[in-house]
């Protein structure tokens, strides 16, 4: 199977899961990035049985909307039954680094709204120790040096996104030789350096279920 019939697949597996747990009415969280649209495009297939769809981000906004799916305001939304979403990494506890789109605030905020995480992933995003893969920081443009300067301290390289805004209006320093064996100290940690939006580390609010693609199958992991 490709990388893509993974991704497709667990995100089919991700509607079948919403169409069996999220009450008729309810309105659906819905993440970023090329996982999500395979989600995306999963749900559209189920949509009439739905309110809408929070988007996590101006992307997502636009895909869901040209299904015909109602985007809402998450301010106008007070539950969100389950929220779907991809990862750039995801260790066994479930913490994940999020943000390889650069929409992880939208993302976090959605998620921290949200009854119940599912994670959809391809095999290759499951690792033993995260930080292979670069953490994603959205910082205040004003702070970048300042905050660059503090995750140098952390023990990091950060290398600033060049040519990219967030929906926000910040900028996205990718942080490079973490090794993250701490994943809910580092993002307590990072997040308390001023200047700091927030990072890309999903800890504090873990995943409560991973659908992964491999090649045997879709294997659910809580
Ligand atoms: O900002 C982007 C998001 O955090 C994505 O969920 C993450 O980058 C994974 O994206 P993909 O499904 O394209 O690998």
């Amino acid at each position: 199977m490709t990388q893509d019939e993974l991704k497709q697949a667990v995100a089919q597996a991700a509607a079948d899961y919403v169409a069996q747990t999220a009450p008729a009415g309810s309105i659906i969280g819905v993440g970023t990035g090329s996982t999500a649209n395979f989600f995306i495009d999963a749900l559209a297939a189920i949509k009439d049985r739905y309110q809408g769809a929070v988007a996590s981000s101006e992307a997502t906004r636009k895909r869901l909307e040209g299904h015909g799916i109602t985007v809402f305001d998450l301010n106008d939304v007070s539950d969100i039954p389950v929220y779907v979403d991809g990862a750039d990494e995801i260790d066994g506890g479930l913490n994940m680094i999020k943000g390889g789109g650069g929409a992880l605030t939208r993302e976090k905020i959605v998620a921290a709204v949200a009854r119940e995480f599912v994670c959809i992933c391809d095999a290759s995003k499951l690792v033993e120790v995260m930080g292979k893969f670069p953490l994603p920081v959205e910082v205040i443009p004003m702070a970048r040096a300042h905050v660059a300067r503090e995750l140098a301290k952390l023990g990091g390289t950060p290398v600033l996104r060049e040519g990219f805004v967030t929906d926000n209006g910040n900028v996205i320093l990718d942080v490079k030789g973490l090794a993250i064996t701490d994943p809910k100290g580092l993002e307590a940690q990072v997040n308390q350096i001023t200047g700091v939006v927030t990072n890309g580390l999903f800890a504090v609010r873990p995943a409560n279920l991973l659908l992964l693609g491999t090649a045997d199958g879709v294997k659910s992991i809580r």
